[in-house]
């Protein structure tokens, strides 16, 4: 088989002092993502579905919650990791396509300058990250602010 799809998901609390971080880019909000690392849940997402297509566990087991080393921890970086052992398994990143879930801020203005870093990081073309913002209706706790969640899926090709 020379395609593999996965599917990643990830939601990270909105709290204050916390920076908001998305795809790598800081995002100006009163409201800051709340994790061990920079809570950069985009990335999250996306490595869990580039591993997931390979069925090899989940971030955590690469990059443990519970492990000092990752505090702050830029996930682009990790991301970075991630494509190079899927990379060392003979595979490389198709396309991506991820929806943001989040009441506020408006993700427009950002979501290109979030495509060029995740582009950057993999090595791949611009057009094949997509990346799209939705809001939740103001339904459940995405909708009332406490937090932003990402859905993502992954295509991975043989190289
Ligand atoms: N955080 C968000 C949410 C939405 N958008 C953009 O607004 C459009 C309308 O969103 P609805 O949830 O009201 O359907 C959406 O298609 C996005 O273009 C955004 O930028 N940031
Ligand atoms: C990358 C890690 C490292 O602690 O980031 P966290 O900020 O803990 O975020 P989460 O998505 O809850 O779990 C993934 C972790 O492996």
């Amino acid at each position: 088989m020379n395609i593999r799809i996965g599917n990643g998901y990830d939601i990270h609390r909105l709290v204050p002092d916390r920076p908001l971080i998305l795809g790598g880019v800081k995002i100006p909000h009163h409201l800051g993502l709340l994790g061990h690392s920079d809570a950069d849940a985009l990335t999250h997402a996306i490595m869990d579905a580039m591993l997931g297509a390979l069925s090899l566990g989940d971030i955590g087991h690469y990059f443990p919650p519970s492990d000092p080393k990752w505090s702050g921890a830029n996930s682009l970086l990790l991301l970075q990791q991630v494509d190079e052992l899927i990379q060392a398994k003979g595979w490389q990143v198709g396309n991506i396509d991820s929806v943001i879930i989040a009441e506020q801020p408006k993700m427009k203005p950002y979501l290109g300058t979030m495509q060029e870093k995740l582009a950057n990081t993999l090595k791949i073309d611009n057009d094949q990250v997509g990346i799209k913002a939705t809001t939740n209706e103001k339904l459940g706790p995405v909708g009332r602010q406490e937090g932003i969640a990402v859905y993502t899926v992954v295509l991975l090709v043989k190289s």
